[in-house]
């Protein structure tokens, strides 16, 4: 589990931290793990062209102290000075003590950029405010064009380490090497989509460190949640999932829903709606009825709303599983009845003993909270919080970065394994079945959400392929085995 802190806890943790430690040693920790990266991407530092890019606080130490152990290991090194009256002074002494030279002209250290075999970032870390100012946004620009490999301290300038928002210019970086933990930035997009590979150096701040503010699981973690049947399992006591999804105009959703489902642990899927002809035709394990959901049979779970419709039926379905005394994912047209449900957004929900988990995408996030797209976009990890607070729901959003949020707070997660290939008609019908069915065997809404966006990202990955190419939603569920088995192998 990679688990990523606010500003304010990594500045308290440092505090504590520093108190025991002689001066300047957890900056010196910082530094050996920056250079001994830097070193691995240039592969070795001897005869290389390195270029600091120093800002006005601690980040700026870090880089000039790492410069100067590259220079040490025989790499040419030149800081570009943005403040050079503020540059950390001790780190400075130390970089040219090494043999290192600085320059406070911006045009000199564009120069330098372009002939770069490296540049650091380190124009500014958590202290940073806004996008990048002044000198720091032609420097960042020759970087990108650059053919240099872009290594950004702790995180990459100008996005914000505590929302992910990236409100002007920021540095795109190819590595970046961040301090104690991650911080939440660099797991949520808009920013995570700057940092390239994450390298974790540990400076031994964990005692120190409270629980997080956002978490990203990986294959181990998802491993340990995923259900798995043993000697005394029958389909039953596996649990079954009921779909309420599809119309006769969108049958195709109730498929999809239904093909997800299949692949997420429940020992029987029950499909209920006017898409059941199709369903069966497709899928013939699956149980299938024409009414409504209260009428289906016993479930462990509901999925309702992907390709619903708008009419009165779809309401209905919604209501009759929200009714119900068993978890309920709601998506695509269910958050829209949802929210016409007519009555305060907590009240719809409230009364219910079960676990609600929401799946909406930004747009439908934007609806349910009034605002506008764009916001949720930008501050994805203040919207998901917010959307659940206000419904008294798990939700999860999707997106670049899928984050998962219960109500009342706790740590976010944000899936590690997306891929724009996803974004493909059909793939979100796919994840609701998916969800649903891992809500019915047992699974929290938090970690059935969080599960199923792993696995579903997995097998996007694996759908695109190593080059990357197209794929229909239908293929992605055909890769979900494949995909549990990357998860499960892995973990063996
Ligand atoms: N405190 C510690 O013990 C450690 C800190 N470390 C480093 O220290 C960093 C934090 O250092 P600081 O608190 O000095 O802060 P930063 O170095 O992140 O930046 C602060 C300075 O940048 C300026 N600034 C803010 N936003 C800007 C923008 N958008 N464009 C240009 N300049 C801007 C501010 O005026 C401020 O003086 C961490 O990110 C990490 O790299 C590491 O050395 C590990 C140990
Ligand atoms: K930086």
């Amino acid at each position: 589990m990679r688990s990523a802190h606010t500003v304010h806890d990594v500045r308290a943790a440092e505090a504590a931290l520093m108190a025991r430690l002689p001066e300047g040693a957890l900056m010196q920790r910082a530094a050996a793990g920056l250079a001994a990266v830097c070193a691995g991407v240039l592969g070795g530092a001897y005869g290389t062209r390195v270029v600091l890019l120093v800002g006005s606080g601690a980040n700026g130490g870090d880089a000039l102290y790492a410069g100067a152990r590259l220079a040490r290991r025989g790499a040419s090194v030149t800081a570009v000075l943005l403040s050079p009256g503020k540059a950390y002074p001790d780190g400075l002494a130390a970089l040219r003590s090494a043999g290192g030279r600085t320059t406070a002209d911006p045009a000199a250290g564009e120069e330098l950029v372009r002939r770069a075999d490296l540049v650091v970032d380190g124009i500014v870390g958590i202290g940073g405010r806004g996008g990048l100012r002044g000198a720091a946004v032609p420097l960042a620009r020759a970087a990108a064009g650059s053919g240099a490999a872009v290594v950004a301290v702790d995180l990459p300038s100008g996005v914000d380490a505590d929302t992910g928002e990236v409100a002007g210019e920021a540095v795109r970086a190819d590595v970046t090497v961040t301090f104690g933990t991650h911080k939440p930035g660099l797991l949520v997009d808009p920013a995570a989509g700057f940092a390239g590979t994450v390298h974790l150096v540990d400076i031994g701040l964990g005692p120190d460190l409270p629980g997080p503010a956002v978490q990203a699981l990986q294959h181990a973690d998802v491993a340990a949640l995923l259900p798995v049947p043993g000697a005394r399992s029958d389909k039953y006591r596996r649990g079954v999932l009921g779909v309420a999804a599809g119309s006769a105009r969108y049958p195709g959703a109730a498929v999809l829903a239904v093909a997800g489902a299949l692949h997420g642990g429940a020992g029987a899927v029950r499909y209920a709606g006017s898409a059941a002809r199709e369903v069966i035709a497709r899928f013939p394990e699956t149980l299938v009825s024409t009414g409504r959901p209260s009428q289906a049979g016993r479930v462990q779970a509901w999925a309702v709303g992907p390709g619903a419709g708008e009419d009165a039926s779809a309401r209905v379905a919604l209501e009759d599983a929200l009714a119900s005394d068993v978890p309920v994912l709601v998506d695509a047209d269910g958050l829209r009845h949802l929210k016409g449900l007519g009555r305060p957004a907590r009240g719809a929900l409230a009364g219910r003993t079960a676990e609600v988990l929401l799946t909406p995408h930004a747009g439908e996030a934007a609806a349910l909270l009034d605002v506008a797209r764009e916001d949720v976009e930008a501050r994805r990890l203040e919207h998901v919080r917010r959307l659940a607070d206000a419904y008294g729901a798990t939700v999860l959003l999707k997106g670049s970065t899928t984050l998962v949020a219960a109500p009342g707070g706790g740590p976010v997660r944000a899936n590690p394994t997306g891929t724009g290939w996803l974004a493909t008609a059909g793939s979100g019908d796919v994840l609701s079945g998916l969800a649903g069915s891992l809500l019915a065997s047992g699974l929290s809404a938090f970690d059935a959400g969080s599960a199923a966006a792993y696995l579903h990202g997995l097998a996007g990955r694996r759908a695109a392929g190593r080059d990357g190419a197209p794929f229909g939603a239908h293929e992605l569920a055909g890769e979900l085995p494949a995909a549990w088995r990357d998860v499960r192998g892995a973990a063996h």
